[in-house]
């Protein structure tokens, strides 16, 4: 049970002073909890500002700089009145120093309130920003009216919070000093001698530093608050999946020993021979699942590097060894073009295949769920409906988990808790950064693909400014003409699936003009099934250009086509472009992506581009795109809502990482129930990171 003392930190916001619940519904948002009732005090204590006001610059009238933030004291000289009847014409209060005059200006004001707050031949101090016209000086709206003898209501450092609209800085402010206040003295979890030699102050010091700044140097990383703050978060994460490989471990494995008969007859069927990485990937498997230990291994596999195999191979030798096997794909579409591409080989094999999704209902939904539960259904592919309560195994000794870095450690968790524990592989697309692994997945083992299949050919990456999409267009209708097959993607627009879809069917509409009916056209909204059909059509070659937003992004597979155009690729992410054109040059056709950006672009824009034409190599374009954009886009958290980093940056904190791993590890084995004074204390810390399932398992072992 979470230790009383956090009580107070895990009631929802709405507990706060002020906080209706409209303002916690605006919190919520703010702090990315889907309800009200999900965002917690806790999570406004880890809002970290993100700049500040300095109100200490008191630089006199004449000197105040344009637009910047000074505080000024002045006697006030006189009030102007707008004239009766217009509404429009500000109010004026007009004050000087030695140096000059200042008007402060109020729009729809009292005048009685400002002439309590602004009485003629007082000395007040006022803060807010200046505006310079036509030599006269003036400050709209001032943040602060004091008067000089009450200047402690004037706060001269102000820490400025990332915002969401609708809410206001004071009461962001306000509602998060009120939660401070509910910050208790905890137990220490860091080592004493480690806390020494970084200088980590106490946990409930670095809360309130953290949201105390004085200076700029208290926002950098690399003050002792924040980094103390990073290394509690690096800990709970490396905790939990330590305790995740530990009890894993601990339950003792089953060993599976294929046979090879089934794998031979897959072999057989394939039109291909796997490369030199998918053998050993399989080879070191098929070692895991034999030993008395449960597999939990990481298949990295570049895009197109052919894990689809690798998977299917290691399912059947858990088929052969008498259990079942799952892969979970992270999206519907995925699930679907798996279970087509695995039940072809698996025939060939013999072997039962079924697919489970979100879609499956009603009387086909007993009849599989029928079939799994009596181990008829050998091999099961699906979504996360694999997992719901009412899907019963027989003897599930394998899970596959295609990650492509939409699930994340917390939903592996949840499986692993609902008491299923076979032997994992869990495959991620998108090569990631080893200080990426280790955040995301901790100590796994892990097999790469470190080639792509014989026979690609590299994809011709071009850039191409968005004027000239003509000519663009006039070059597929050549390729089209010829029979090949081409991809569009339509632009990502920020934050809005409507205005997304809205850009994806004006572009089906132009081009099905030039193309007529061979152009197809699909995006998120559709219903399963129409994606079903509208992906089948182009398979088939029915459609011959497919217009797309990003659904297409992970890991479709229609080898014969051979053009991908991208429209607005600046606004893509580097992984998601690279993503995006790995559905080309799948066969061994040469292939050409087309990176159509709206210039003109910014550097750092120009360099993200230019990698893309540059590389194809999926490792070197994550370690880049780590350098330019920031780890949480890299993994797809930010949007997933996966719990991800706070306050912790690889970059800017990857050394804190390192150590972190080793003090789980060393705890872990010192401690592994958690039960020494330090456990107690850890135990904290993970509940305070909302780590909860890592405890709950705790307990279950
Ligand atoms: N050894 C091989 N030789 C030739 N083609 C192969 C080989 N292995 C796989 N392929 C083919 O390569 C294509 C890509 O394979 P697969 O879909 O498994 O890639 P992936 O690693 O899942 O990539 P992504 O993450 O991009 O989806 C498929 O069409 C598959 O049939």
């Amino acid at each position: 049970m979470r230790p009383a003392l956090l009580d107070p930190l895990f009631s929802p916001v709405g507990s706060l002073p002020g906080v209706g619940p409209k303002l916690a519904d605006l919190l919520a948002k703010l702090l990315g909890r889907e309800t009200a009732e999900d965002a917690r005090v806790i999570d406004l204590v880890f809002h970290a500002p993100s700049s500040l006001i300095d109100r200490r610059k008191q630089p006199g009238i004449a000197m105040a700089p344009q637009g910047v933030i000074v505080t000024i004291t002045g006697r006030v000289d006189r009030h102007q009145a707008p004239p009766k009847g217009k509404s429009n014409v500000p109010y004026r209060v007009f004050l000087h120093d030695e140096t000059g005059e200042l008007a402060l200006t109020f729009f729809r004001a009292k005048g009685d309130w400002l002439e309590k707050a602004l009485p003629i031949d007082e000395t007040v101090m006022v803060s807010g920003k200046v505006d310079w016209f036509n030599g006269r000086a003036s400050m709209v709206h001032p943040d602060y009216i004091v008067k000089v003898g009450e200047a402690e209501n004037l706060p001269l450092v102000e820490p400025i919070y990332p915002m969401t609209a609708g809410l206001s800085a004071k009461f962001l402010r306000k509602v998060i000093d009120a939660a401070l206040t509910r910050v208790p003295k905890m137990p220490e979890w860091i080592d004493e001698a480690l806390c020494q030699k970084q200088g980590f102050p106490a946990v409930d010091d670095s809360f309130r530093d953290l949201h105390d700044p004085c200076d700029e140097s208290d926002l950098d990383p690399q003050a002792p608050a924040r980094r103390r703050l990073a290394y509690d978060e690096f800990l709970a994460g490396q905790l939990s999946l330590s305790l995740v490989r530990q009890r894993l471990r601990k339950v003792a494995g089953h060993p599976v020993r294929g046979t090879g008969v089934l794998s031979e007859k897959i072999l057989a069927a394939l039109p291909f021979s796997p490369t030199r990485s998918q053998s050993e990937a399989v080879a070191d498997i098929l070692q895991d699942m034999a030993g008395n230990e449960r597999m939990l291994r990481l298949l990295q596999g570049d895009v197109g590097s052919g894990k689809t195999l690798v998977a299917l191979l290691s399912m059947a030798a858990a088929v052969e060894s008498g259990g079942q096997a799952v892969l979970m794909a992270p999206t519907e579409i995925l699930a679907r073009q798996h279970f087509s591409t695995i039940s072809k080989l698996a025939d060939a094999a013999g072997i039962t295949v079924e697919v489970l999704t979100g879609r499956t209902k009603g009387r086909e939904r007993e009849a599989i769920l029928e079939r799994i539960a009596s181990g008829e259904a050998q091999i099961v592919i699906g979504t996360h409906a694999l997992f719901q309560d009412a899907v019963n195994y027989r003897n599930l000794v394998l899970a596959v988990v295609d990650e492509q870095h939409r699930f994340g450690v917390h939903q592996r968790l949840r499986l692993t808790a609902k008491g299923i524990s076979p032997h994992m592989l869990v495959m991620t697309a998108t090569p990631i950064p080893r200080t990426l692994v280790l955040a995301a997945f901790g100590d796994m083992d892990v097999s790469k693909l470190t080639e792509k299949p014989a026979g690609r050919k590299p994809i011709q990456t071009i850039t191409v400014p968005t004027e000239r999409i003509g000519d663009i267009v006039g070059r597929l209708r050549h390729a089209v003409a010829e029979g090949k097959k081409a991809y569009w993607i339509c632009p990502l627009v920020e934050e809005s699936e409507e205005s997304d879809l809205m850009s994806a069917e004006e572009r089906h509409a132009t081009l099905v003009q030039a193309f007529g009916n061979d152009v197809g056209l699909i995006h998120g909204r559709m219903s399963g099934t129409e994606k079903d059909s509208v992906m089948l059509a182009f398979k088939n070659g029915e459609l011959r250009l497919l217009v797309a937003t990003t659904v297409v992004e992970v890991g479709v597979d229609v080898p014969d086509a051979t053009i991908m155009v991208i429209e607005h690729a600046e606004r893509f992410g580097l992984a998601q472009l690279h993503q995006l054109r790995g559905r080309v040059g799948r066969g061994d056709e040469a292939s050409t992506c087309i990176l159509l950006y709206k210039g003109p672009l910014s550097e750092t824009g120009h360099a993200r581009l230019s990698i893309l034409r540059d590389t194809e190599d999926g490792f070197v374009i994550a370690e880049e795109d780590l350098k330019l954009r920031g780890e949480g886009e890299l993994l797809g958290t930010r949007q997933s809502g996966t719990p991800g980093f706070r306050i912790a940056s690889l970059e800017a904190h990857g050394d804190l990482l390192e150590i972190a791993r080793k003090d789980a590890a060393y705890l872990i084995e010192k401690d592994p129930e958690l039960t020494s004074a330090r456990g107690e204390a850890v135990r904290t810390l993970l509940y305070l990171h909302r780590r909860d399932e890592a405890i709950r398992f705790l307990r279950a072992g």
